[in-house]
């Protein structure tokens, strides 16, 4: 793309920027967000074979508003890519988006997912919307599983969904169980189902989400499932914080162009990926994508590693006043927290090959990085989920080999210490997350320890260790 200094910026859409030719739509995405742009479509633009004629187009979804769907509709699904480093950014416009939907428009959702040329489905809705249990166990008595059981019962018939007054279903998976029954109707073969959500096993929660919804709903469906949909985990990795607004104003001074939306993102990115692409795939490789036959330490890695100190700084660092994590990193206090984290999650990740110490270094380049304004407050979004997974599986490790997990349980102290006298919190769980966060004081601290994790509530030296720390941090 041409750079100019323009005083009017034009508009930016297919006949205005020169772009090459929008490719077919094989790629299915649901929770159109900045990750999505950032890392999928990212990757898939730098793996065709021939820049001057890409194959692999996605058809986008938004996975509740629709504001940023239409907005990218306005532009034939363009927007501009800042890469912001330390020193200085990098702009590229992404062509990928063929098509850019807001979530009610699941007619076409149905119509792309049974659609033989459709060959993979990615996933990015945040983490609460798998709607599991414990143990990432299909829930059918969640109440929005339940909504949606109620509403496919009333319109299925013989494998056929049918409109009906139920109604559509609301949920991620929800959808998708339809878009899937039809394909089966159509005999239109696989496809892979990959989710780029921070879950441990995210392969297993989609797979649960989704073929448990469509066994409840009808046997015949879940078997066929079971048997062509393919799960595929991922370990997905780039910083992508929400766009701030003056944004819109370097784009249009940089490159000339109107752009409504862009996204910013850091330089560094990483997709591991295990699983089987019955319809086949983009060579996301040529990217750099990595594949690998065991992708758990790997997951364990990011998880625990990156995403537990954003959720330990989160808490910790609002709990002293900073509001993104390169504040937060830059406070000795923190930083000796996370460091103290980092050493506790080490312990258990041991696998050949995993890096730790240089992993470590480039998580410290990658959080101070002052031009990215990544807000604690977005991170500390869903805590009662993201703990679950980021937090309490290095207490647990740390305890069953005999240590404390002081840093560990520093981590959902924090939790514990932010939700203090808060009445409200943004949280997909925060009727559970308030109940017990107001409970008398002698019964909080189990209280919320026990929406996290049901045994380690049991643990009276855990309860007390995180009492201490809660103490400690106000
Ligand atoms: N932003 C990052 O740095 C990053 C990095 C790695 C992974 N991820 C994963 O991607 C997810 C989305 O991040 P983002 O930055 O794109 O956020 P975003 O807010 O820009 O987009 C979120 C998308 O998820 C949809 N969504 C939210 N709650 C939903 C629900 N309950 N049901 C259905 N759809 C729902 C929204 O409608 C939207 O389409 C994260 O939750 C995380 O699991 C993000
Ligand atoms: O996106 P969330 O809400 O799951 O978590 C917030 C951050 O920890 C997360 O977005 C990281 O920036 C990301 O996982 C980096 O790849």
């Amino acid at each position: 793309m041409t750079t100019s200094n323009t005083i009017e910026p034009r508009p930016f859409n297919r006949s205005t920027v020169d772009v090459p030719p929008a490719p077919q739509p094989r790629l299915v995405h649901i929770g159109l967000g900045a990750f999505h742009r950032a890392h999928q479509l990212w990757y898939t633009q730098h793996s065709e074979d021939d820049a001057a004629h890409p194959q692999w187009g996605y058809a986008s979804f938004s996975g509740r508003s629709a504001d940023l769907a239409n907005a990218l509709q306005s532009q034939d699904g363009l927007y501009t890519l800042v890469e912001r480093g330390p020193d200085s950014d990098e702009y590229e416009v992404i062509n990928g988006i063929v098509e850019a939907h807001p979530a009610e428009n699941v007619s076409r959702l149905w119509e792309l997912l049974a659609a033989p040329s459709t060959a993979v489905l990615t996933i990015t809705v945040t983490e609460a919307a798998y709607n599991l249990g414990e143990g990432l166990a299909f829930d059918a008595a969640q109440s929005a599983v339940a909504a949606d059981l109620e509403t496919l019962n009333a319109s299925f018939a013989d494998g056929v969904f049918g409109l009906s007054e139920a109604g559509v279903p609301a949920t991620m998976a929800g959808k998708v169980v339809v878009g899937l029954a039809e394909r089966r109707r159509q005999n239109a073969g696989g496809l892979a189902v990959v989710s780029c959500d921070n879950l441990s096993a995210n392969d297993v929660a989609a797979h649960n989400a989704i073929q448990g919804l469509a066994a409840a709903v009808d046997p015949e469906l879940g078997a066929w499932v079971e048997e062509n949909v393919s799960f595929v985990a991922t370990s997905i990795d780039r910083i992508t914080p929400r766009t701030e607004d003056s944004v819109l104003a370097d784009v249009a001074r940089e490159t000339g162009y109107t752009d409504q939306v862009p996204v910013v993102t850091e330089p560094f990115r990483s997709w591991v990926l295990q699983g089987e692409f019955p319809a086949g795939r983009p060579d996301w490789e040529k990217a750099g994508a990595e594949f690998v036959a065991d992708i758990e330490p790997f997951e364990r890695r990011k998880l625990w590693l990156l995403n537990g100190s954003h959720s330990l700084m989160a808490y910790a660092g609002q709990l002293r006043g900073h509001a993104t994590v390169a504040e937060a990193i830059g406070d000795p206090v923190c930083r000796a927290w996370v460091e103290e984290f980092w050493d506790e999650a080490a312990q258990h990740l041991t696998t050949p090959g995993l890096d730790i110490p240089d992993y470590r270094d480039a998580l410290l380049d990658r959080f101070s990085n002052p031009r990215i304004a990544h807000n604690l407050a977005q991170i500390a979004m869903d805590g009662s989920t993201k703990l679950q997974m980021r937090a309490v599986p290095v207490l647990k490790a740390e305890r069953e080999a005999g240590r404390p997990g002081t840093a560990a349980a520093r981590a959902i102290a924090a939790w514990l210490a932010y939700l203090d006298g808060r009445t409200e919190v943004s949280d997909a769980r925060s009727e559970l997350v308030l109940e017990a966060s107001q409970k008398p004081a002698d019964e909080r601290v189990r209280a919320l320890i026990a929406v996290l994790d049901a045994e380690l509530a049991q643990q009276e030296d855990v309860v007390d260790q995180i009492n201490g720390l809660v103490n400690e941090l106000r």
